[in-house]
């Protein structure tokens, strides 16, 4: 047998996703970056040299079509089973639970959110119960395997699912580009007695097209449908990833430096609780994102704090880890929970710095020095 290395191969190297328009013109082609729910958590692929996996998808319907190529593949006397490619892959492009030959979907039917243009290209965000796209979803699926760590396949027909999906549009022709899944859940309140708590679940800019600004359009657009539904109380994310709080980070300080939230009477330190419930409730972020946003803002204007004001904001923001990490620090002697409280301190201040220095800057009325007092 020649060198053992030209048999074993990187599932997400060797797998090339590539989208095709409706006249079979290449659109654009990726790899996926995860693929150890499909082959294992090694995500090796054993047995073949020279292996090339492409995964063809026709656009719009997203129906796709797999080709293995290999220049050789080892013989049964050697003694190792190579992976079984083909089958494996084919379990999961297309969710079995969806019946066979739908009705196709015409993309032109699904109600628009939101259109809007990017460097000269026209884009547009979708929204539909994943049931009524039955025939694009039971597609679509493997791509939350493909690129969120941790992600899984939905069932389609909960109607508590909403799909919103992100479309560049050319030539009257749709090209996806993203998406994003979130799960209606129910919120009990005092006032209502149907509120409801939306949690994002799933969002995928499609690699070509990130850091172009379409997560945060498609995250700004999601969040405003919320903010105008009344029954929507709060909302949430499920298992967010780094790159994902970035941007949320971002959106929601944004949004909320721009709801006033920074001017208004009550943003002084200490934060008062009445101060943070009656302003969280408006924006509808969970308790903690908000903090977050606020503790940012706050972060921002650390120089023109008076010494109170900063014992404050470490205060608010110590306490705040000590509560989300109460089970790790109880267990820690004194001395040994202090420091940790201190570390973690300094280094969530670290992050807020690193943050702040990409959002928009906090204007004279938003980071004005305490008046003084005689
Ligand atoms: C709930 C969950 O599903 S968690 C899992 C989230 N999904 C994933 O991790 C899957 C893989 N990743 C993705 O799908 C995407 O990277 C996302 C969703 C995380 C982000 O989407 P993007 O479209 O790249 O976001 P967006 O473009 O708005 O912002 C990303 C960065 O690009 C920058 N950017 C935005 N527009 C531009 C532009 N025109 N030129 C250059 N940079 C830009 C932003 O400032 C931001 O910078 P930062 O990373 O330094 O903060």
């Amino acid at each position: 047998m020649s060198n053992l290395d030209e048999w074993v191969h990187n599932a997400n190297e060797c797998i090339t996703i590539v989208q095709k328009n409706e006249k079979g013109e290449i659109d654009c082609k990726f790899h996926p970056t995860f693929t150890y729910n499909i082959f294992g958590d090694s995500e090796v692929l054993y047995g073949y040299k020279n292996l090339n996996i492409e995964i063809q998808y026709a656009l719009p319907s997203m129906k796709p079509e797999l080709k293995v190529v290999y220049s050789d593949r080892l013989a049964p006397e050697s003694g190792v089973e190579p992976t079984n490619v083909d089958e494996t892959l084919s379990k999961y492009l297309r969710d079995d639970r969806v019946p066979e030959n739908l009705k196709p979907v015409n993309v032109h039917d699904i109600p628009v959110l939101e259109n809007y243009s990017f460097d000269e290209r026209n884009f547009c965000i979708l929204k539909s119960k994943p049931s009524d796209i039955g025939a694009i979803m039971q597609y679509l699926q493997i791509f939350s395997l493909f690129f969120i760590e941790g992600g899984s396949f939905i069932d389609i027909f909960d109607p508590k699912w909403t799909i919103y999906l992100l479309y560049e549009i050319n030539d009257e022709q749709y090209y996806l580009r993203g998406y994003c899944t979130a799960y209606n859940y129910y919120k009990w309140d005092k006032t209502k007695t149907d509120g409801e708590r939306p949690r994002i679940s799933q969002f995928v800019i499609l690699p070509p097209f990130q850091k172009e600004g379409h997560g945060s359009r498609l995250y700004n657009a999601i969040v405003n449908i919320f903010l105008q539904d009344s029954k929507v109380l709060e909302f949430s994310v499920e298992d967010s990833s780094e790159a994902f709080d970035a941007l949320r980070d971002r959106c929601d300080f944004q949004r909320l430096k721009s709801m006033n939230i920074f001017t208004s009477p009550g943003f002084h330190l200490p934060l008062s609780k009445e101060w943070l419930h009656s302003q969280r409730s408006a924006t509808k972020l969970p308790p903690r994102q908000f903090l977050r946003c606020c503790e940012i803002a706050l972060t921002m204007k650390l120089k023109n704090l008076t010494l109170l004001e900063r014992k404050a904001l470490r205060l608010l923001i110590k306490e705040r880890i000590f509560r989300q990490n109460l089970d790790v620090l109880l267990q820690l002697d004194r001395p040994d929970r202090l420091d940790k409280i201190q570390g973690a301190y300094q280094n969530q201040l670290d992050e807020y710095k690193k943050i702040a220095k990409k959002l928009p800057k906090l204007s004279k009325q938003e980071s004005r020095k305490r008046q003084k007092t005689k």
